[in-house]
């Protein structure tokens, strides 16, 4: 794009050429945020002549910063693009700069999770900590907790103890907790690593400790500008008060409705009160949206406004009107994810390139219905910020025990001869090689035929062996789900991951089970574990390495602040989206916004989809209530969900908010004569309510009396 304000409207003029003072926008979505962002910074260096290195335009993601720097770099023409960072690299240019004044080099290192994760594996094994004692996942959490909240000050421990004593305080911990975290602020410092906390922590010191390059800072940064400001944490928060305390040229944007990362310490007040915290502030509003149609915009007001904590402000359309926002009910997720990839053929059809296509989801898990008909169908696809169902590591895992079983083959057996850990690791392994080799045999029966030779002893080598024979002798007679079911129970491997704390890995066993009674019913005579495992194997190859030419899959959070001509929003549903995590009020406002993030996405059409069927822990799936929150009249449904399924819908929505914010319902909300269902007891009728004492008289079905079941116990409307 070339440079010109004249491509501004008159809200991103004045956003442009406000250039002085506290200036705050609060822009809708696709009303041209960064597209103002980017010009203001072209306008500063092009027409008011400010040096780029002068200019810090702080993005919420390294994608976004290198996107904005590309886009600067366009308008400007000037290879220097200046500060252009998020805040968390922008402070590695301060440390760069300045981290002599803390005692560390220059090269120090910045940590992610997997740094963090060894470390923790260190502390572990010194210190005798299992998983049981803290998951990975959850130390990381509890580690991040204490620097912000328990141990605000435990940087000082970094800067100014010596190594010695920070070890000595890690030696000498009990708890541990105490023993994770001190053991990690050691890890830390022996090899100058610094985490995200740190890094704004260690910059926030520096200009305490030292005026001098505080000031420094503060006169190179003639104009700040931050984007996605809705987002802001209270540390970063308190780095931009000090940034732009000496020429106090502020200028932030942010849009109160996509708020989406609260769960991570972002605070909209940060927005709402910035006028109050700065006098003088001025604020432009910007409304207009250029990205979607006039259905799309109707529909995502409707949803939006159904958020009660918010500023009422409806996005104005400009684009001419566009065809129907299109829904669509499946019988089951199999014929939900048909008629998606139906529409996407008639728009490749009608000349629209797949490219044009996205696939928008709430969790991962549900690529994996979608991806099997799309693979039948031969549409190339592509999934973004997240590996391909058949390619995920805890699929394959599950996949190469099933291999196992059948053909005990050496690729296989390296996969999960030690997952979960067996103690059978490399120089083990290495020997099995060898017998392999010299023997000509497999790594498995080399494994056999050794298995008391002395390199064994302590390993669980033995119930490995007898895993695999067990399930060897039998299989033939069980049918693939159960013998999945119980493989992944009786190796471990589920509990690997239960214990580990990955839920998210758990959802996507639970869906290959699904996946795999799908395929047994949906193939009689043919489901041999044999034939099972060649209709895998086909899905397992394909690569996701370029993206043209593609329909893209990725979930709503990586397709934050992008923008796609044709949206297909699928798995709306109770449960899924809303996700079943959902507890509080503001948290069901925050799924919410996510959902306006993900609809306001598609700019010439936008289809929304959903299916019966049960989720994992065995709850209906009911449609979600973001669908019901729409206005009906703004909806086109190729097929609609019955009335009754409605009505249910919103008798679950209305039973299940109650417990949002820890609410426990004391009245009855079933009535004499409902059909329910137990979690245990499974199909009853309710007979009395007794709320004197809080329960009801069920007649089960498949017992001869009835029995009294307290109200604690969920049970399930059945239509
Ligand atoms: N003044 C304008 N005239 C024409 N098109 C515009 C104008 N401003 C923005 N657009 C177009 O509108 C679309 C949305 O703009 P942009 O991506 O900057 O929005 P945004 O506010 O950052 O969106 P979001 O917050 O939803 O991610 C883009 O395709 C952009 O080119």
């Amino acid at each position: 794009m070339e440079y010109s304000l004249e491509q501004l409207n008159e809200e991103q003029l004045q956003a442009v050429t406000s250039t002085e003072g506290f200036v705050r926008v609060i822009a809708g979505a696709g009303s041209g945020k960064t597209r103002a962002l980017s010009h203001r910074f072209a306008y500063l260096v092009n027409d008011v002549g400010i040096l780029p290195g002068n200019i810090l335009c702080v993005t919420f993601t390294n994608k976004s910063a290198n996107e904005m720097r590309q886009r600067i770099h366009q308008l400007t023409g000037d290879n220097d693009t200046g500060y252009i960072n998020t805040f968390h690299g922008f402070c590695v240019s301060i440390l760069q700069e300045d981290s002599h004044v803390v005692q560390y080099p220059k090269n120090f290192l910045v940590l992610d999770n997997s740094d963090i994760d060894s470390m923790l594996k260190i502390i572990y094994e010194e210190r005798g900590l299992t998983l049981r004692h803290m998951t990975f996942a959850k130390a990381r959490d509890m580690i991040e907790i204490r620097k912000l909240f328990k141990n605000p000050d435990y940087y000082l421990d970094m800067i100014t103890m010596s190594l010695d004593t920070l070890q000595h305080k890690y030696l000498h911990a009990s708890d541990p907790s105490d023993i994770i975290f001190y053991g990690y602020l050691y890890q830390e410092k022996k090899c100058f690593g610094l985490d995200y906390n740190d890094l704004i922590k260690f910059s926030l010191y520096i200009f305490e400790q030292n005026e001098e390059i505080r000031l420094k800072w503060q006169q190179r940064l003639e104009y700040i500008m931050i984007d996605e400001f809705q987002d802001i944490d209270a540390l970063q928060y308190k780095l931009m008060e000090v940034l732009c305390g000496h020429h106090k040229n502020l200028f932030i944007v942010g849009d109160p409705d996509q708020t989406i990362y609260t769960w991570r310490g972002a605070n909209v007040k940060y927005l709402f009160h910035f006028d109050k915290v700065f006098p003088g502030t001025e604020t432009i509003m910007m409304t207009k949206n250029y990205r979607s149609t006039p259905q799309i915009l109707a529909a995502v007001n409707s949803l939006i406004d159904k958020n009660e904590h918010r500023i009422k402000k409806d996005l104005i359309p400009i684009l001419p009107d566009g065809p129907s926002v299109l829904c669509y009910h499946g019988d089951s997720s199999l014929k939900e994810a048909q008629w998606i990839i139906s529409q996407i053929k008639k728009l490749q059809k009608s000349g629209i390139s797949y490219d044009d296509m996205t696939i928008l989801y709430r969790a991962h898990y549900i690529t994996r219905t979608i991806e099997e008909v799309l693979q039948k169908e031969e549409i190339p696809y592509t999934i973004y910020s997240g590996v391909q169902f058949f390619g995920r590591m805890e699929i394959k895992d599950a996949l190469s025990y099933l291999r196992m079983i059948a053909f005990k083959d050496d690729l296989s057996f390296l996969r999960i001869v030690n997952v979960p850990k067996r103690n059978i690791g490399e120089r083990r392994i290495r020997f099995l090689q060898e017998y392999a080799q010299q023997n000509h045999v497999s790594l498995y029966d080399a494994l056999k035929e050794t298995i008391h030779h002395p390199i064994f002893k302590g390993t669980k080598a033995a119930s490995f062996i007898d895993l695999i024979e067990s399930f060897s002798d039998t299989y033939e007679e069980q049918t693939i789900s159960e013998l999945l079911s119980e493989v992944l129970d009786q190796s471990g491997y589920e509990e690997m991951h239960r214990t580990a704390g990955s839920q998210e890995r758990l959802d996507n066993l639970a869906e290959l089970k699904q996946s795999v009674y799908e395929y047994e019913i949906s193939c009689g005579e043919e489901s041999t574990l044999e034939h099972y495992l060649a209709h895998v194997a086909l899905f397992s190859n394909s690569d996701a390495q370029d993206s043209k030419g593609k329909v893209k899959l990725m979930t709503v959070h990586a397709a934050k602040g992008l923008e796609f001509p044709y949206v297909f929003l699928c798995a709306m549903n109770e449960g899924i989206f809303p996700s079943k995590k959902t507890s509080t009020i503001d948290g069901m406002e925050e799924e919410r916004r996510l959902a306006f993030v993900a609809m306001t996405r598609a700019q010439k059409r936008l289809y929304l989809s959903e299916s019966e069927g049960r989720n994992f822990d065995g709850s209906m799936r009911y449609p979600s209530r973001f669908l019901l929150d729409i206005d009906e009249s703004l909806l086109e449904y190729e097929r609609k969900p019955s009335d009754p399924l409605i009505s249910d819908t919103r008798a679950y929505i209305r039973y299940s908010s109650r417990y949002l914010d820890g609410y426990q319902p004391e009245k009855e909300i079933f009535e004499i004569g409902d059909k329910i269902r137990h979690k245990i007891f499974g199909l009853g009728t309710i007979l009395q309510i007794d709320s004197s004492k809080q329960a009801y008289l069920i007649q089960f079905d498949r017992m001869n009396t009835p029995r009294q079941i307290s109200f604690r116990v969920t049970l399930e409307k059945v239509r």
